[in-house]
C-alpha cells in the first residue's frame, strides 16, 4: 500500500509544480515587455522558459519601433553587429517633459491597444489659444471655398493645418500631418554612424515623412542634458538626439525656440542622421489653429527610392573643438557634424 500513497503524493506535487510554472509563464508574459533592453537579457539568463518568452518579445520589438503606435510597422535590420533594436519609450508626437514616465509596454503577445491605452496618460502637448475659434468648412480641401487654415504666407518652411477647434476630424484634408506616418520606412544599422532610417519605397518628393516627436524642455533643461550627452557620447556608442528649433521673423530675429529631445522618449525621426549636402528631406514648422507650438514636420525634398537613407543636415555650425566625426559620405562632407551651443 505504502507505495501507492507515496505515487499519489508525487503525482500532486508534479500537477502543483506545472500550475505554479504555469503561473509564473503567464506573470513572465506581463511583466517582461516592460523591460528595458539591458533587463530583459539579465533575465533570460535566468531558465530556459524566460529564456524563450524574452526571446519572442525581442522578436516582435525588432518588427516595429513604433509599438503599432504609427499605422505602419516600422522594422529594424542588423546585419553589422549584435544589437537588434535601440531601446526608447515611442511618442508619436511631442509630449511634456515627464520624468515619471519611465516604461512603456513593448513586444507583448496581447492586443496592441494596450501600449495605445497607456500612451493616452503621455501628457501630450495640446496647448490650445483662448479665443481662437476653428473652421467650419463643409470640405477644406475643396480649393475654391478657401478654408480659413489654410493662410498662406510665401513662407516654404512654414505650413497650417486645422486644429482642434475645427469642425472637420482627422481624415479632414488640411490635417495631413496629424494623421502620422502613412510612407513605408525601415531603421538599418551602419557601422560608422549607428542606426539610420531608410525608405522601404519610392517615396515621393513633397512627401509628408513624420514629424519630430519627443520630449519637449525647458532651455535650462536642454543645456543641462546637453553637457551630460556630450560627454558620454566622447566614450562612443552614445547617440543623442536633442534637436533645438529657433524660428526667425522675417527681420533675423529669433521668435520662438523649441528644445525638443528624442534621446530617451520620441518616435523614428530619432534615427535621422546628418548629412553635410542638405539630404533628402525638409523640415517645415506645421501650425494646427488655434494651436501655441508649432510640429516640426520632414518632407521628401526629392523623389526617394526604395533602401536610400533619409537624411537632413543637422545644421552649418561647428562651435566644437573636438567635435564628432562625420561618415554621411557626401562630396562637400566637412569632416565633423554640426554641433552649436545648445
Ligand atoms: C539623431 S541621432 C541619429 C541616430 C543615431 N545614428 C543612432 O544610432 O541612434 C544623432 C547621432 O547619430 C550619429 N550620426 C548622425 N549623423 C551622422 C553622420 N553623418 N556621421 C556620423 N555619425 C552620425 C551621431 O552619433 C549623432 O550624435
Amino acid at each position: 500500500m505504502e507505495p501507492a500513497v507515496s505515487n499519489k503524493c508525487l503525482k500532486t506535487s508534479e500537477a502543483e509544480e506545472e500550475q505554479l510554472n504555469c503561473g509564473l509563464l503567464h506573470c513572465a508574459h506581463l511583466v517582461l515587455p516592460w523591460l528595458t533592453s539591458l533587463e530583459l537579457a539579465t533575465i533570460s539568463l535566468s531558465c530556459k522558459s524566460l529564456n524563450a518568452t524574452s526571446k519572442s518579445i525581442t522578436l516582435r520589438r525588432t518588427l516595429d519601433a513604433s509599438r503599432s503606435l504609427e499605422k505602419i510597422p516600422i522594422p529594424f535590420h542588423n546585419s553589422i553587429d549584435d544589437r537588434l533594436y535601440a531601446f526608447f519609450i515611442y511618442t508619436p508626437t511631442v509630449i511634456i517633459s515627464n520624468q515619471h514616465f519611465q516604461r512603456q509596454c513593448w513586444g507583448s503577445i496581447s492586443d496592441p491597444q494596450s501600449v495605445h491605452d497607456e500612451s493616452e496618460s503621455i501628457n501630450l502637448v495640446d496647448n490650445w489659444v483662448d479665443g481662437v475659434f476653428g473652421c467650419d468648412c463643409e470640405n477644406c480641401g475643396d480649393f475654391e471655398l478657401q478654408c480659413p487654415c489654410l493662410s498662406f504666407d510665401g513662407l516654404e518652411d512654414v505650413a497650417s493645418e486645422c486644429g482642434p477647434r475645427c469642425s472637420c476630424g482627422l481624415e479632414c484634408e488640411n490635417r495631413l500631418t496629424q494623421r502620422g506616418i502613412s510612407v513605408r520606412l525601415k531603421i538599418l544599422r551602419d557601422e560608422k554612424k549607428g542606426w539610420g532610417l531608410y525608405a522601404d519605397e519610392l517615396i515621393q518628393e513633397g512627401a509628408f515623412i513624420c514629424e519630430y516627436a519627443g520630449e519637449l524642455l525647458t532651455t535650462e533643461e536642454a543645456r543641462r542634458r546637453q553637457k551630460i550627452y556630450d560627454a558620454r557620447a566622447k566614450g562612443g556608442r552614445f547617440a543623442s538626439s536633442l534637436l533645438v528649433v529657433r524660428e526667425h521673423l522675417p527681420s533675423g530675429n529669433a521668435c520662438l525656440r523649441m528644445n525638443i529631445d528624442a534621446t530617451w522618449i520620441g518616435n523614428v525621426a530619432r534615427f535621422i542622421n546628418h548629412s553635410c549636402d542638405g539630404g533628402n528631406l525638409v523640415t517645415r514648422l506645421v501650425r494646427g489653429t488655434g494651436v501655441m507650438l508649432p510640429r516640426l514636420c520632414f518632407y521628401a525634398s526629392q523623389s526617394i527610392s526604395k533602401e536610400e537613407e533619409l537624411t537632413f543636415s543637422y545644421g552649418d555650425i561647428r562651435l566644437k573643438h573636438e567635435g564628432l566625426k562625420c561618415f554621411c559620405g557626401s562630396s562637400c562632407c566637412l569632416g565633423t557634424l554640426p554641433s552649436e551651443n545648445t
